[in-house]
This record gives C-alpha cells, structure tokens and sequence, in this order.
C-alpha cells in the first residue's frame, strides 16, 4: 500500500510534515510526498502519484488565501481533484484551509495542523479499514473544529 501526499508552498505551515507524522502512527504503508507551488498544481501532483507512483490514496493539502481571487484559484483547484479523481478512480482527500476561516495566526497554524491531522486518519481508515469509516456515518465528523455531532429530534 502506497499513500501520496501532496502539499504546497503557498500555506502558511508545513501540512505535508504533519500528514506524515500522523500518518506514521496509524499505518505502516509506505508515503511519497511532494510539494508544489500552488494549489492549481496539486491535480496533476496527485494524479501522477496515482499513476506514476503507484499511490493507492492521496492526500492534497492546500491553503487558499483569503482573496477573491484565492477563492477563485481554491475553486479551479477543487475541480481538478475531483476531476483526477474520476480520470484515476482513486480518492484524492482534499484538505483546504482557507486562510480566513482562522481569526487569527494563531488559529490557522492550529486549524492547518488539526485538520491535515484529522484527515490523515481518514485517509488510513479509508484505505486499510472502510468499516471503520462507516461505523462513524452521520454522527457530524469535522475536520479540525470541533465535530457537529448528529442532528437531534
Ligand atoms: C491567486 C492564487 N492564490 C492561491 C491560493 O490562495 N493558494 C494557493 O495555494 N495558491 C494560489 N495561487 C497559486 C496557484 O495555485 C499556482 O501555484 C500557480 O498559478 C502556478 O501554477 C494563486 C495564483
């Protein structure tokens, strides 16, 4: 088993060092990671991982800013995951920070360590134990804040 991770310079801590540290407590599977500007570059970072690397599950880790135009890149970004998805049939579990959902610095390095973190589990479960996975459906996962819990009548 093979799992990719690919981060970028653009964010504003090291959430490919954190993927792979969380990584490493939960799976012995081997980890390929690369890092690329941007993240417009992450679709075809991923994709090759899948199909050049061999990578079975692949993390893009990314920060998009807090402009207009940073939303607009976050949202051309997010098409090619998903779309490098669909070309490889892989999962590609994208793991944006926007940078304004922190109030402060301090926040958003927390924010941008915790949520790399939270899906560095799931990629693992995704990966090694569905079941697992399912045994968590519709109880309000969030990835870095606090979970939502399920809904109550
Ligand atoms: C405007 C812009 N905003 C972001 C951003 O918010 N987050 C990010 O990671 N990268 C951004 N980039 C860079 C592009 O994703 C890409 O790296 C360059 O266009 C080079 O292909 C750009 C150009």
């Amino acid at each position: 088993m093979i799992i990719g991770v690919a981060d970028t310079t653009f964010a504003r801590a090291n959430m490919g060092a954190f993927a792979v540290d969380e990584l490493k407590k939960h799976t012995s599977a081997r980890i390929i990671r690369v890092t690329v500007p941007g993240v417009k570059d992450l679709p075809v970072a991923a994709k090759k991982l899948i199909e050049e690397e061999k990578c079975d599950i692949v993390m893009a880790l990314g920060m998009p800013g807090g402009k207009d135009q940073d939303k607009i890149c976050a949202h051309e970004a997010s098409q090619g995951i998903m779309m490098a998805q669909l070309m490889t049939n892989k999962h590609i579990i994208e793991v944006f920070v926007h940078e304004d959902e922190a109030k402060d610095d301090a926040e958003l390095a927390w924010l941008l360590e915790q949520r790399t973190r939270e899906h560095a589990v799931n990629a693992v479960l995704m990966l090694t134990r569905p079941q697992d996975m399912t045994k968590l459906a519709g109880t309000g996962q969030r990835q870095g804040f606090a979970d939502a819990g399920p809904a109550r009548r």
